[in-house]
């Protein structure tokens, strides 16, 4: 099956002649979707139940555990033994997995989230593209990979609380800690707090990784820490160290920094209750979300042969429970790519809208890289005899939009959005801006302790002067679909409403544009949720040009 061969290629053939040229009435038909019923039917249960199975993957350590005899047994009584009180504090200098030399590990999963711990810390590393690279190198697959994974993006995830408990413990704070064990006290902590393994388990590991490397000094501090990590329950951890207002102990107990709790708070406003829901499903695995080409595969053929499930909302969606999507042979062959579903619904938005006069078929993804969106734009475009301009001034994310529209209709600039040096008079554009990217931090594991409100100040002007060259760019008459993935207030609603009224931009209903998608706000603007819809929280607006 390679794309644009066989009956792909017919089919998306047939399409396009099926279609008048420059009515761009296929591709939007497939916009709005053709598979309403089966979304709200069928499809949306067998979703919601799987969701409700996922969680953390605890599987791997739990069978290590039990593997390992009493500290096992021990972690079969699971978390909410733990609650109930307090637990067997480990013994000093406890014996542990076979006592290697000086450098090895004979905690092959263990070591290698500790070393995507520190290459976070060291280096500014990206956990979800160092820990496949080490899994590879390593050579570790099935249950032990699947430990790594869950400790590496775990603990990650759980730094500020991890800091906390270890700064507790020490009697110190954690700068005056030295990094490598930091790193090895992080994804002690991690197991004790956050994950069914046994206090044994959780404290010996980590003694014999510190003893392998460092010798049994480092090894004994190590301990000694842990074992005040043990003696308290998360329940207590939280009662002791976090603030007492409401959002700060949420912040706390969930592992996020307060002003991104806070922000999300606002967001919901008057349904802030809902707060604890978004927090925890930042820490929820989430599921993998492919894209169905338009022209190439169904999302109903796609879930075939990939053994995945429709999505909810976009007709091009298909969830997968995980695995590695690049093995997937309609990805290898470009049939079919990873995009979260609510960026789907970004781009088939962006077709639903209303224009006033006739799409000419000139269409611009003012903010492209890596081309997820773009792709979808062109693929249909490419049905209804349309072209794409996409623009990203990262020479190497321009690189990625180009491999992601290869084929298609799409024309790559490497430009500065603000200055594209394009011709104004597009139908359609798409600013899918820059941001603090809180709304995908179930996605990448270390982001939320990066990001600063610092960052908010420096986006929202780039944001601003974006839709405004987008603003420049679209005729009179046609729409500039707004999206970020936050729902972060000062870069949605407020860079819309800033828009609205120093251009004389006409906001439309953007919850039309997303036909079937229920609970997206009181409007104009839409917000998509984790919680809520399964998808990254994406904003939308959709602004049209008084002629
Ligand atoms: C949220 S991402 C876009 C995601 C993309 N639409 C997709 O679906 O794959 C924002 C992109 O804007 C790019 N960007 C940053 N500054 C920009 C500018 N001044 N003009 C245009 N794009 C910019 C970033 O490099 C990044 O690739």
């Amino acid at each position: 099956m390679t794309r644009g061969d066989g009956n792909a290629r017919d089919r998306r053939r047939d399409e396009r002649q099926s279609a008048p040229k420059g009515s761009g009435e296929a591709g939007r038909a497939r916009a709005q979707g053709g598979r309403q019923q089966d979304r709200d039917g069928a499809g949306r249960s067998q979703a919601a139940g799987r969701r409700s199975a996922g969680g953390r993957a605890e599987a791997g350590g739990r069978d290590r555990d039990e593997r390992r005899g009493s500290a096992g047994r021990r972690s079969a009584a699971g978390r909410s033994d733990r609650s109930s009180g307090g637990r067997t504090a480990p013994r000093q200098g406890a014996k542990s997995a076979g006592r290697p030399h000086r450098g090895e590990s004979a905690d092959p999963p263990r070591a290698v989230a500790r070393d995507v711990l520190r290459a976070v810390r060291e280096r500014d590393a990206y956990a979800n593209l160092v820990l496949p690279a080490l899994l590879r190198e390593r050579g570790l697959s099935g249950r032990d990979a699947a430990l790594a994974t869950e400790l590496a993006y775990g603990a990650c995830r759980s730094l500020g609380l991890l800091d906390a408990v270890i700064a507790a413990g020490a009697g110190r704070p954690i700068e005056e800690i030295d990094g490598p064990l930091l790193d090895v006290l992080r994804l002690g902590v991690y197991q004790l707090l956050r994950t069914r393994i046994g206090a044994h388990a959780a404290v010996d590991t980590s003694v014999a990784l510190t003893r392998a490397e460092f010798g049994a000094g480092k090894a004994g501090f190590v301990n000694a820490v842990l074992r005040r990590a043990g003696e308290k329950t998360p329940e207590q951890w939280v009662d002791a160290l976090a603030p007492a207002d409401p959002v700060g102990r949420l912040a706390f107990e969930y592992a996020h920094p307060v002003w991104i709790a806070q922000a999300f708070a606002d967001a919901l406003g008057a349904r802030a209750t809902e707060l604890r829901d978004v927090l925890a499903a930042d820490d929820a695995r989430p599921l993998v979300h492919l894209v169905a080409r338009p022209g190439d595969i169904s999302a109903e053929e796609l879930a075939l042969v990939t053994g995945g499930e429709e999505g909810r909302w976009s007709p091009y969606a298909v969830y997968l429970e995980g695995g590695d999507p690049g093995k997937l042979e309609p990805v290898r062959a470009g049939m079919a790519a990873v995009q979260d579903e609510g960026s789907q619904l970004v781009a088939l938005a962006l077709l639903n809208a209303a224009l006033d006069g006739p799409d000419t078929g000139r269409w611009l993804d003012l903010c492209a890289g890596p081309g997820g969106k773009a792709a979808l734009l062109g693929a249909i475009a490419a049905i209804d005899g349309f072209r794409v301009d996409a623009v990203e001034p990262a020479a190497h994310r321009a690189e990625l939009v180009r491999k992601a529209v290869h084929d298609l209709p799409v024309d790559v600039h490497v430009a500065d959005g603000r200055a594209s040096g394009l011709t104004p008079g597009y139908d359609r554009i798409l600013v899918d801006a820059p941001c603090t990217g809180l709304g995908a931090l179930r996605r990448r594991p270390e982001a939320r302790w990066r990001r600063t409100p610092a960052d908010v100040r420096e986006l929202v002007v780039l944001q601003r002067e974006l839709l405004t060259a987008a603003w420049e760019l679209v005729r009179p008459g046609g729409v500039v679909l707004y999206s970020t993935c936050s729902p972060h207030l000062p870069e949605t609603v407020s860079i819309v409403a800033d828009a609205v009224r120093r251009l004389g931009a006409e906001e439309l209903d953007t919850r039309e544009l997303l036909p079937g998608v229920t609970d997206v706000g009181d409007g104009p603007g839409a917000q998509l949720w984790p919680h809520r819809h399964g998808t990254d929280a994406m904003f939308l607006a959709a602004l049209r040009k008084p002629r």
